[in-house]
């Protein structure tokens, strides 16, 4: 084992005798003090499906990792539930998540100079916050999901947290009675695991599995199946390895790895979440990336899997019908895919996927065939215009209408927007635009998946349209625009949007633009005035001092020199 582990400053010599009389009181042998120490990061929780499942998969990654000739030491950090919190004020601490895990992950490794870290997550936020840990310490580093949950029942059809959701719309419009909203309640959440579409969990587990910094086929992967726990030790036993080797999470996230990251997330229709928490990566990895490099891959790649939010499937269909690897394959036959760069395993990704076919299998509909995707191109568009000058994230999947003009229903909370839509005052052709939700001024960027699910239950996804500097979650999908950039907050356009202007959502040539003139805009300019702030102590509050616009990622630690 490499003699420069930085382990050893706490383990070797006679000045680390306290240090040493301390961790024998958790477990270590003299032996142990010769062995690399493997932090095992677990976000067990009880507080949401996604994450109680994670406890025993620590014990697994502790396994593999001694197996392997490791020292574990399991930590916590936290974690918060979207689908719990959304739609309240509560929602407003799922962004400020991420930062809190990566921080809470870079702290505990650092502090006892651990020599690599094995990170185990299960709900939205978990995904990014460990993978921007690993990045800014860069020492030997595996991630693995904690598993997607399967799908529920109800009268045949497959039931996921979104169902649920979008039964509130359904219910206010009159579509549904209460014994049927109850009933989809009971069924949509069967067990342990993160929400079961292609919603933002599922893309960020797919996409580490794509970067190289998860094992194969561990993305979509049930929470609750075998093959969970014995891919978990796996991991661990890779991480040993990957020690050994001294393989950083900097050889494996490129900016080739991060291409391929993001042509998979196009290819199976993942959440817009992906757009910030890649700039947030990619800047912790000091790779460049900009927003506009998504619109370069999106261009180029199709959405070949049909998965929910708007396809039919789940991630465990997915799984059943070749995974990330079938994906990645296709991608790699057709020169969409770098096949040279290392995974975790030391394996290329080359290697890894040279026995999988080029084509999905004839026995399934989850993974289209080449030649009959989805989308011809990817989903996720970056829009310009005088209302997002430094960009916004639409997703473009499940619209029949790719471009609305309409007059604005302008709205300064989600809560305000969310009962307009209940109480059926939006019409077909309304542009909704729900502002001072962004990072600083929300603050935290609060996902809109109550009211866009709301306007799909009431029927009019395909007739109205919705802006927001806010964000969405992965279940959302509709003529919807978010990550308006510059948030309101801080005085971009959006906040001088006037109730009955006419805004143009236009998918297609990806333009956001409000047509009111230029010398008008400038008039209420003048008249403008920033809010009070929300929060002026705690963690909301400190957050909003620190997080940068929406474009770059909204990270905490930019420039914080200057
Ligand atoms: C259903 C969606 C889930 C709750 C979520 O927050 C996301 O995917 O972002
Ligand atoms: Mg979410």
């Amino acid at each position: 084992m490499a003699e420069n582990r930085r382990s050893q400053i706490i383990t070797q010599g006679v000045q680390r005798s306290p240090n040493r009389a301390m961790l024998r009181a958790v477990g270590f042998t003299d032996a142990d003090f010769n062995k690399p120490i493997v932090g095992v990061s677990s976000a067990h929780s009880t507080i949401t499906p996604c994450n109680m499942g994670i406890a025993p998969l620590a014990e697994e990654a502790q396994n593999g990792i001694r197996a392997a000739g490791g020292m574990p030491q399991m930590f916590g950090t936290i974690t918060v539930s979207d689908g719990i919190s959304m739609g309240t004020e509560g929602m407003k601490y799922s962004l400020v998540s991420r930062d809190v895990i990566a921080d809470s992950i870079e702290t505990a490794c650092n502090a006892q100079s651990m020599d690599g870290v094995l990170a185990i997550g299960g709900c939205d936020k978990n995904m990014p916050g460990a993978m921007i840990a690993m990045a800014r310490m860069n020492i030997p580093a595996v991630f693995v999901y904690g598993g997607t949950i399967k799908p529920g029942h109800l009268d045949g059809t497959d039931l996921t947290i979104v169902s649920s959701f979008e039964a509130v719309g359904q219910h206010s419009a009159g579509r549904i009675d209460e014994s049927m909203l109850y009933a989809i309640e009971r069924n949509a959440c069967p067990g342990a695991g993160s929400c079961g579409g292609m919603f933002t969990a599922n893309t960020m587990s797919s996409a580490f599995e794509a970067m190289g910094m998860s094992l194969m086929y561990s993305s979509t992967m049930s929470a609750e199946d075998d093959e969970k726990a014995e891919n978990t030790q796996l991991a661990g036993k890779a991480l040993v390895e990957a020690i050994r080797a001294d393989r950083r999470p900097r050889d494996i996230i490129t900016r080739k790895s991060i291409e391929n990251a993001i042509s998979v997330i196009m290819a199976v229709g993942g959440s817009t979440n992906a757009v910030l928490h890649f700039l947030a990566i990619a800047h912790s990895a000091g790779v460049p990336l900009t927003i506009d490099d998504f619109e370069t891959i999106r261009a180029r790649v199709p959405v070949i899997c049909d998965l929910k939010p708007s396809g039919r499937f789940v991630a465990t269909n997915l799984h059943e019908s070749g995974g990330i690897p079938q994906v990645m394959k296709m991608l790699l036959a057709h020169d969409l895919l770098h096949d040279d760069c290392i995974t975790v395993t030391g394996q290329t990704i080359g290697e890894l996927l040279k026995d999988i076919p080029s084509e999905p299998r004839a026995d399934q509909e989850v993974i289209r065939p080449w030649d009959n995707p989805m989308y011809a191109e990817g989903h996720l568009g970056i829009l310009k215009g005088n209302l997002a000058t430094e960009g916004a994230v639409a997703k473009l999947t499940g619209i029949k209408q790719r471009k609305i003009t309409g007059p604005a229903r302008v709205f300064e909370s989600e809560e305000e927007c969310l009962n307009a839509i209940l109480d059926g005052q939006i019409i077909a052709g309304n542009v909704i635009v729900i502002r001072y939700e962004g990072p600083k001024g929300g603050p935290g960027m609060r996902e809109m998946l109550a009211p866009t699910s709301a306007i799909i239950g009431a029927g009019l996804g395909d007739s109205v349209g919705l802006i927001t500097d806010g964000r969405f979650s992965g279940g959302t999908y509709g003529m919807v625009v978010g990550h308006v950039a510059p948030e309101a907050y801080v005085g971009g356009t959006i906040a001088l949007v006037q109730e009955g202007d006419t805004i143009t959502i236009d998918a297609d040539n990806r333009q956001l633009h409000l047509h009111v003139s230029d010398e008008e805009l400038a008039q209420r300019r003048v008249q403008w005035k920033p809010p009070a702030p929300r929060y002026t102590s705690g963690v909301l509050a400190k957050y909003a001092s620190l997080v940068s616009s929406s474009s770059l990622g909204a990270v905490t630690d930019r420039n914080l020199h200057l």
